[in-house]
């Protein structure tokens, strides 16, 4: 088996840029290893996911209960799993995720009131258990305040149409600060690895946050 490490963090809170520049600096060092995004817009198989953020289904992210919309992106996850990283990671690859079945675990779970463990615990089971999707190794998550994720979103165009236009969980602030909250209590809850990419009022600088990855992950795979 290969190694898993999940970038996590809220809507734009720098997971796209921070994976990619951890998958080049891997690659640069000779590491085998590939880098993985979820959603996988490119893939068929991401149609429901694609719908669902459109608002096809509703405008309001909790018009499709946590377990439906977790099916979607699960079902997204498992083609992309088969066809195109399984087998390299099965024969030892390093893979480097931009979202991961941690993303349900942050935007999902916070539709579930009070407790969310039986819903976690169900979501692993179907995730991990079922479907056979690797367990990650490290998972890293970009504390990004909804403030400082706010402005970097403002000037983006929506990743699915290339157009101004936000999707349903974009568009929604309240939806965004819940995930936000549930996303520190997750972290903490299990075991993620936090790296603050705010600091004295100001967003950090791209290149500090890629060092603190790094520096965290030499430790760690010492
Ligand atoms: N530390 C930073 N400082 C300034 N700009 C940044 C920083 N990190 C990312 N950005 C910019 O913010 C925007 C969002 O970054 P990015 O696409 O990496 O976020 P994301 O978490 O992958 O977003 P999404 O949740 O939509 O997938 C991009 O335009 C990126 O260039
Ligand atoms: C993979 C995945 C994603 N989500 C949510 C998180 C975002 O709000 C959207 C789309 O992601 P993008 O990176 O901003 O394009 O979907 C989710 O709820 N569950 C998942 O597994």
């Amino acid at each position: 088996m290969g190694r898993l490490i999940v970038i996590e963090g809220v809507d734009s809170s720098g997971k796209e840029t921070q994976a990619k520049l951890l998958y080049e600096a891997l690659k640069k060092k000779g590491s085998q290893v590939q880098l993985v995004s979820f959603p996988d817009y490119e893939s068929d198989f991401c149609l429901p996911v694609k719908r669902y953020l459109a608002g096809d289904l509703g405008e309001n992210p909790g018009d499709v209960n946590a377990y439906a919309a977790s099916a979607f992106y699960a079902i997204d996850r498992y083609a992309s799993f088969k066809m195109k990283w399984g087998a390299f990671y099965e024969e030892g690859g390093t893979i480097v995720c931009d979202r991961y079945v941690t993303s349900n675990i942050v935007h999902q779970a916070m539709k579930i009131d009070g407790d969310k463990t039986e819903f976690i615990d169900w979501l692993c089971d179907f995730e991990y258990g079922r479907l056979g999707l690797p367990v990650p190794d490290t998972v890293i998550f970009l504390d990004m305040p909804p403030q400082y994720a706010k402005m970097l979103m403002a000037n983006r165009k929506n990743k699915i149409t290339g157009e101004a236009q936000k999707d349903i969980h974009e568009k929604n602030e309240t939806y965004l600060k819940a995930a936000y909250e549930n996303a520190l209590h997750v972290c903490g809850h299990l075991g993620w690895n936090r790296v603050c990419c705010a600091e004295n009022g100001k967003i950090k600088e791209i290149t500090e946050i890629h060092s603190e990855i790094v520096s965290f992950l030499e430790k760690k795979l010492k």
